[in-house]
């Protein structure tokens, strides 16, 4: 399999400020993931999951460290660039899924693709459409965010993630706020999203049942992974 992304000795401290109380989170964190690999991010609270994940994100930037995807050096990329690798290489799904409440939930799926067109165009539409087809969603595409149930609105925000075709999706605790039968859905989509589009998957969780549906587990403790 080849190798979506490496980081090599990755450090993050927080309250770098003059004054503050610095938290070393991470402590020379080394990973690579190859391409279509579904794995679990495991550790205690406190730990770094979510620390990790917005640095491979390119949401955040490391303290110090090498964050290499698809051959390029994310490290020294600017801020233009690191947005423009981010919408079109990398998707997210959030605990609180984020879905714009106002919106329908195909209106939520669509939006990645008309903010990066800057306009919504046809072929976004449909794209949208087969998405929320694809996660079962078919007959609640018109309705407003508000009206779905918390696993309905977890399975738009796999579409929403899914929209821009990315090679890499990260997850910060997708069932976290789900029951258990709504949590072992959203983990048999994605499993068949990653089995099907070879869709790389990253995914932290509390909850080692969840994590036993993934093919790799990782876990981060005293700031390294494992
Ligand atoms: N913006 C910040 N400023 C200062 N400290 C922070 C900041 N964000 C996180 N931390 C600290 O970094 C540590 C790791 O936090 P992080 O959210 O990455 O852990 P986590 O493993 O995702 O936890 P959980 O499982 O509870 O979500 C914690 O001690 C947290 O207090």
């Amino acid at each position: 399999m080849s190798t979506l992304l490496e980081v090599r000795n990755l450090v993050k401290t927080y309250g770098e400020g003059e004054g503050e109380a610095e938290t070393r989170v991470l402590k020379g964190l080394n990973l690579t993931l190859a391409t279509g690999e579904l794995s679990a991010l495991l550790g205690p609270s406190g730990s770094g999951k979510s620390t990790l994940l917005s640095i491979l994100g390119t949401l955040m930037q490391p303290t110090s460290g090498e964050h290499v995807m698809l051959g390029q050096d994310l490290t020294r990329a600017g801020d233009r660039d690191l947005t423009e690798f981010r919408n079109r290489h990398i998707g997210f799904v959030f605990q609180f899924h984020h879905l714009l409440p106002d919106f329908t939930a195909l209106e939520n799926v669509i939006f990645p693709a008309a903010v990066q067109a800057g306009r919504e165009t046809a072929a976004a539409r449909a794209r949208g459409r087969e998405l929320l087809v694809r996660v079962g969603l078919e007959s609640r595409m018109d309705f407003l965010a508000t009206k779905l149930s918390g696993g309905q609105k977890q399975r738009v925000a796999i579409a929403r993630a899914l929209m821009n075709q990315p090679e890499l999706v990260l997850a910060d605790e997708p069932t976290g706020n789900l029951d258990r039968a709504s949590a072992t859905q959203v983990m048999a989509l994605i499993a068949e999203i990653n089995q099907n589009e070879k869709t790389t998957f990253l995914i932290s969780t509390h909850d080692e049942k969840i994590a036993e549906t993934c093919r790799r587990r990782i876990r981060v403790a005293d700031g390294k992974a494992e």
